[in-house]
């Protein structure tokens, strides 16, 4: 079979029932029909992805020289390799090298999913029955063939003292459901110590209050648990009898702990289970906000629209002003709470408004700070109802710097420490951490890196031409500009300011960053930016808030609403939208 360069050969998510054999020219695999992800010359087998795997085309594959190559049906298939063992050898010599290859590449695999989930008292108190009751009814909720086995689930033929025969038996369970919830504590050391072995992941759960009174030591069960499992296998619910506590403390509780993800939950309102259920079986729905300056109204808008259509978010992370809107999301507030508070930190209190002499930074950070101990406190991220991160750029180790714990004051200010601005923000170790856009604007990757399953991005952007009337040469002398200054003449030139070009520096790196991480399932906002806007433009936020909450209802709309939504979590569609 003979192609031209351009031609293709196969087109991603096409049915396989052909591989091919490249007997001259050069092809060209594409992802998505953009990224080059591999060539494939002569002699290499093309399209066997499919093939054997039983699973649709994984790529676009193109000629990128009139190619010629030979093309085999299953039937031909077999009756070559029959006659022809070699040539089964070649064929996976090759997958071997590309295997190789793409390991090379690789970036850190999204958390594999537990088929079996032990359930361990941490700290002093019992895991209460109901606790039990709500997990497994969320469980089943969230879609998961759940089966709950304890110490009195053994068959009479198995001796209390027997781990071994447990085991065994245990393995014999696994049919039973796509998730086993093994719940030890019931009294049978010997089931306990069995049933945590054979689990993949830990679930702890501790009963918040104990920590008021300090430090929670590790429970006996859990001395014997923790250490059976790496930080990514283990997570903690903490509970609590009524939604109406205050979550406080809850760094007592991670002190001596090494965890991937903590839950909060209220016993009184079992809906929280939901959110645990599906972050345990890779459904969570993940929120990633990108770094914009004033357009980060528009994420507030996108979350009221999400929020009116019932879509619940499980987890949040952003950076920037998308840390600063996500944070209030994770602490509970609703959009309105969220604009009220965007209008009075920066157009009332001016906390991006007043400037210093510019050595350390153009902006005086010790007003800023004072704002944000006003609108903060002393609030912590561990006491976050949700799960929230925030990302900085470390200057010290050249690192993307996730933050998860400590003061929500210092996070986002690690996170909005814009270059030259702002001061950098230095950590105990005496590192140089600066705003995250500079690394990663849209960090979806941090997400992706914490926990499977679906995430939505919302990514701003001030458009993509910026075009300047003012001429280079007609930047003022320092000397004129002290003089316009000093007689306090007004500046109405458009030539771009320092603020506005430190803040336009971090978005640059925003779509090729995402681009080159690829969306895979993730779906990508991209609410618009209302005219005059800037990324500085405090004033519009109001008005961009309702572009981003107009853009996200025609986004639901299209996508078929909560429903929509709920569908393309399970992994059945992907809602299609270009606005
Ligand atoms: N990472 C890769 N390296 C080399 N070849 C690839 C890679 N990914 C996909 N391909 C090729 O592109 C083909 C697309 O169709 P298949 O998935 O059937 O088989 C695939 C492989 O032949």
């Amino acid at each position: 079979m003979e192609l031209h360069k351009g031609e293709h050969l196969v087109r991603q998510g096409d049915s396989a029932d052909h591989v091919y054999y490249v007997l001259r020219g050069r092809f060209e695999v594409l992802l998505d029909g953009r990224h080059l992800v591999a060539e494939i010359g002569a002699g290499e087998p093309v399209g066997e992805i499919a093939f054997f795997g039983g699973l649709s085309r994984t790529a676009d594959v193109v000629a990128s020289r009139d190619s010629e190559v030979l093309e085999l049906s299953r039937e031909n298939f077999d009756r070559l390799a029959a006659a022809q063992p070699d040539f089964i050898q070649s064929i996976l010599r090759t997958l071997g090298r590309r295997l190789a290859a793409t390991t090379a590449a690789a970036s850190a695999l999204a958390p594999r999913i537990a088929d079996a989930v032990g359930l361990c008292a941490a700290g002093q108190s019992a895991v209460p029955e109901s606790l039990v009751a709500d997990l497994v009814q969320a469980l089943r909720d969230s879609g998961s063939r759940v089966c709950v086995l304890r110490a009195r689930d053994l068959p009479g033929d198995v001796a209390a003292d027997d781990e071994r025969l447990m085991s065994q038996w245990l393995g014999g369970q696994e049919q039973r459901g796509s998730t086993l919830l093994l719940v030890s504590g019931d009294g049978n050391p010997a089931w306990d110590r069995a049933a945590l072995r054979h689990c993949d992941h830990l679930l702890l759960c501790g009963r918040l209050d104990e920590a008021n009174a300090g430090p929670v030591a590790l429970g006996e069960l859990e001395r014997y648990a923790a250490p059976l499992f790496r930080p990514r296998q283990t997570s903690l619910l903490l509970w609590r009898e009524q939604s109406g506590t205050a979550i406080a403390h809850t760094r007592h509780w991670l002190q001596g702990r090494a965890l991937h993800l903590h839950h909060h939950v209220a016993l009184d309102r079992p809906g929280d289970f939901g959110r645990v259920a599906r972050l345990l079986t890779g459904r969570a729905l993940g929120a990633v906000l990108g770094g914009g300056g004033a357009l980060g109204a528009g994420h507030i808008g996108t979350l009221r629209a999400l929020g009116e259509a019932g879509v619940e978010l499980d987890i949040i992370g952003g950076t920037s002003i998308g840390s600063v809107v996500a944070h209030a999301y994770a602490a509970g507030d609703d959009a309105h709470a969220m604009l009220a508070d965007y209008e009075h930190f920066f157009i009332k209190r001016k906390a991006l408004g007043r400037f210093t002499l510019p050595w350390y930074s153009l902006l005086d950070h010790r007003h800023l700070d004072a704002c944000m101990q006003d609108q903060l406190g002393d609030s912590r991220l561990e006491d976050l109802p949700l799960n929230f991160f925030a990302v900085g750029a470390n200057l010290s180790t050249n690192e993307l710097e996730v933050v998860r714990h400590g003061l929500s004051r210092h996070a986002l200010r690690i996170s909005t420490a814009i270059p030259v601005a702002l001061p950098p923000w230095i950590n105990a170790q005496g590192q140089v951490l600066v705003d995250g856009g500079v690394m990663n604007n849209v960090p979806i990757s941090v997400m992706r890196a914490i926990k499977s399953g679906p995430n939505m991005v919302s990514m701003l952007s001030p458009g993509n031409e910026w075009q300047v009337k003012s001429a280079y040469e007609r930047v003022p002398s320092r000397l004129a500009l002290a003089w316009q200054l000093l007689r306090r003449q007004r500046r109405d030139d458009d030539f771009p300011r320092l603020g506005e070009v430190a803040a336009r520096s971090m978005q640059i790196t925003s779509g090729r960053m995402l681009r080159g991480t690829g969306l895979g399932s993730d779906l990508l906002l991209k609410p618009p930016a209302v005219p005059g806007m800037g990324l500085l433009n405090f004033k519009l936020g109001r008005a961009q808030e309702q572009a981003g909450y107009e853009y996200t209802r025609r986004f639901l709309d299209k996508a078929g609403g909560l429903e929509g939504i709920q569908a393309w979590q399970r992994g059945e569609v992907m809602p299609e939208f270009e606005d």
